[in-house]
């Protein structure tokens, strides 16, 4: 194998148990790594501001709450979990001033350090714990025992430990049961991006709705179509992640299988493709982060735009009805934050 990756009996849990952590942001990675850190004996400390809608969520677990400015400067390793276009105004402002020699900063993406938004001084540690899962079953899969796979990178290493510390962090989440691998900030960034813009979120929620589309349009009942186009992609999922698309094919009939390998290369075609090594070309240069940074500047205008129209969408009512009718799929977005 080319890459290294970690396991439990390779992290010292005793490294983070020794230091106090601030948590800074307490939503979907926030609740997980600061409920998960904890629950592993790590002395934790959430970072938000004032009137934040987060700080009833963290109280109610227990958790003790301050403003980002006081966190940093309580803590000897500061994991930064806000949205990616708020980082750089919470560091200037708060996490800066606190950054003295022999702390470490943390991130759970590479985003503002790889597009060069936030520059720490040179007498900390940068490292980067970053879940390959959305938060919520990061935390889930911690309680239950199991853990999401992390990538941990180290962009600058001035206490000399900064990897093994990382490893600690990434154990106290769950994140070496499952198996945390070393790559860098670069690689984590832009191939994070790319997976989510152009198969697990971008690809993938376009390809659903095409077809809820193409198939309601030619008059079939919207309920068939959701099942067919959306339901049914999860257990399908499921055999991928189980033994990849062979264990999937070895399941599905031989139709299925026939349908799948003559017709999926024209669906997902050279076009496709070209436009994938499109977007990851716009990522590579720095292209997207611009566009994504003037967005958010801008007050998110298209953001808001493209989400309501992504809401309204006739499968997202269809998709209420039929999930209210099952009980067992129907789980709320939030159990813990
Ligand atoms: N979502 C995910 O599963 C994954 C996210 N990541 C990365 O993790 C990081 C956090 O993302 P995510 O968990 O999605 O973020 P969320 O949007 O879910 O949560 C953001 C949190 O930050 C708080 N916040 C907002 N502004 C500030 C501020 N100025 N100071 C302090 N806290 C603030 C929010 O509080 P309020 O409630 O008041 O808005 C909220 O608690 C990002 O770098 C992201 O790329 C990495 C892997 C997966
Ligand atoms: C796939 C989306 C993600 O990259 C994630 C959950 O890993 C994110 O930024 O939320
Ligand atoms: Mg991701
Ligand atoms: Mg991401």
């Amino acid at each position: 194998m080319s890459v290294e990756v970690y396991y439990d009996d390779d992290a010292d849990l005793g490294l983070i148990q020794a230091k106090k952590v601030a948590v800074i942001g307490y939503g979907s990675q926030g609740h997980a790594h600061a409920l998960s850190l904890r629950d592993s004996g790590v002395d934790v400390v959430i970072g938000l501001p004032e009137g934040s809608k987060s700080r009833p969520k963290a109280e109610e677990q227990g958790l003790r709450v301050v403003t980002p400015a006081q966190a940093a400067a309580e803590a000897d390793v500061i994991m930064v979990l806000a949205p990616d276009t708020a980082q750089r105004s919470i560091y200037t402002e708060s996490i800066a001033p606190h950054l003295t020699p022999g702390k470490a900063i943390f991130f759970g993406h590479g985003f503002n350090i790889r597009y060069g938004l936030i520059k720490p001084p040179a007498e900390v540690d940068v490292a980067m714990v970053a879940p390959k899962g959305p938060g919520h079953l990061v935390r889930r899969q911690y309680s239950d025992g199991k853990g999401v796979p992390c990538l941990v990178a180290v962009e600058q290493d001035a206490s000399g430990n900064a990897l093994a510390l990382a490893l600690a962090y990434a154990k106290g989440i769950g994140g070496t049961r499952a198996g945390a691998i070393k790559t860098t900030f670069t690689e984590e960034t832009e191939t994070d991006l790319f997976g989510e813009q152009a198969v697990l979120c971008g690809g993938a929620s376009a390809l659903v709705q095409t077809g809820f589309e193409v198939l309601t349009e030619a008059g079939y009942a919207p309920e068939v179509a959701y099942f067919e186009c959306l339901h049914e992609l999860k257990l399908i999922v499921d055999l991928m992640y189980e033994g990849g698309i062979a264990k999937m094919r070895y399941s599905i009939s031989d139709t299925a299988e026939y349908g799948d390998l003559s017709r999926g290369s024209r669906i997902i075609d050279s076009r496709v493709k070209d436009e994938m090594r499109k977007i990851l070309g716009e990522i590579q240069s720095g292209e997207f982060a611009r566009e994504w940074v003037a967005e958010d500047e801008a007050g998110r205008p298209n953001f808001t735009k493209w989400q309501a129209e992504g809401a309204a969408h006739p499968i997202e009512e269809t998709g209420k009805k039929l999930r209210g009718m099952m009980s067992w799929v129907d789980r709320p977005i939030t159990e813990t934050a």
